[in-house]
């Protein structure tokens, strides 16, 4: 439940003499995001003393990561999926959540197939996060069944759903701001550790062993989705588009089957959009599933294989980027917004 996120530039954008138009915008996305990050502070403190910003060489630390192929093959999921390429990895079948007899999802029925970029689209309020956290066991649904790679989700508890390998990052960025950018990724890779607590406090070969693994992991994590250099730098100090491409690389360090993104683009400018659709290609190249709630249409359009439509808790309309583009309903239901959205759609 969020508020619309037009094109708007984000705090990393270079400094220009000429602000951008909709600058006042990422003022906004900034506001949405917990951590403190003042950029005209990191410039500042840049300038005063370089050896501040926690830059590091990852290539210095590991040379395998001035490979992108050898980073590409540390960063794929190492897990066994049940289903074949292609075929439904989830299925979300009547799905109803009601608050206070209220609808805010209505019998929704829609499947992700392995290996795709599925885009969940519908104007503000149409239900797309409520499904996220259905899905994701944030929510118990009043009505229906959540299916995945074989397993029902019915009882299923939030952290039993990410070790069965789903994975999400949320609208507002959510990350331990004092610890650094390697060490928040580490703790993604704590949902796979097979170390019990006895190994732990007893520092176990097996624990020392996954605790190197887990440095290994996260530094090629970093260096996947672009952000190797900033691994020493505290969570909260990064800028906030390095902060979003951090918590997807914590979301992948629990090597999810699906991968769910909650509006990653939210007060990114039109270059780090492109940059983000890069990077969603990559990781599905890299052999995830992704699943995309995402406000803006361009990148929608651009970069998912199939969209499924919500409009007041119901799906009006599923199919490729072009099959939805060109259903009326669609643009009814986007009629509402604003024009340049419409621009986009219609
Ligand atoms: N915890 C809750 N309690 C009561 N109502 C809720 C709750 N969560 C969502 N809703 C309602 O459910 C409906 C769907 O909300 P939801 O956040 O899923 O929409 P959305 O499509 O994600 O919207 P946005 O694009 O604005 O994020 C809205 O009417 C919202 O007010």
């Amino acid at each position: 439940m969020t508020h619309r996120q037009p094109d708007a530039p984000g705090p990393d954008e270079p400094l220009s003499d000429e602000p951008l138009p909709d600058e006042a915008l990422s003022d906004k996305a900034r506001s949405d995001n917990p951590l403190p990050v003042d950029p005209d502070a990191q410039l500042e403190r840049a300038e005063a003393d370089p050896a501040a910003t926690a830059i590091v060489d990852p290539a210095a630390i590991d040379p395998d990561l001035a490979d992108p192929e050898a980073v590409a093959e540390a960063v794929a999921p190492d897990r066994e999926i049940a289903v074949a390429e292609g075929e439904t990895l989830l299925a979300v079948d009547d799905l109803t959540v009601e608050f206070g007899g209220l609808a805010a999802l209505d019998s929704v029925g829609f499947e992700i197939r392995r290996g795709e970029i599925l885009g969940l689209i519908g104007p503000n309020g149409a239900g797309k996060t409520t499904c996220f956290n259905a899905i994701t066991g944030v929510y118990k649904p009043s009505r229906g069944v959540v299916t995945f790679d074989g397993t029902v989700l019915r009882k299923t508890k939030r952290h039993e759903i990410t070790r069965l390998g789903i994975a999400r990052t949320f609208q507002n960025v959510r990350l331990w701001g004092e610890m650094t950018a390697l060490e928040n990724v580490c703790v993604g890779t704590d949902a796979r550790h097979k170390t019990s607590v006895f190994g732990g406090i007893f520092r176990t070969p097996r624990h020392y062993r996954e605790e190197r693994d887990a440095v290994d992991r996260g530094m090629a994590l970093l260096e996947f989705v672009g952000i190797g250099p900033r691994a020493a730098e505290k969570a909260s100090n990064l800028p906030y588009g390095d902060q979003r491409r951090l918590e997807i690389a914590r979301a992948l360090a629990t090597e999810p089957k699906l991968l769910c993104l909650d509006e990653p683009a939210a007060g990114f400018n039109p270059r780090e959009k492109d940059a983000l659709m890069e990077l969603i290609r990559k990781i599905r190249d890299d052999g995830y599933t992704v699943l995309l709630i995402e406000h803006d249409m361009r990148l929608v359009m651009g970069v998912t294989d199939r969209i499924v439509v919500l409009e007041f808790g119901r799906k009006i309309a599923e199919g490729t980027p072009k099959e939805v583009r060109d259903n009326p309903a669609v643009i009814a239901a986007y009629l509402g917004v604003p024009d340049d959205q419409i621009g986009d759609i219609a």
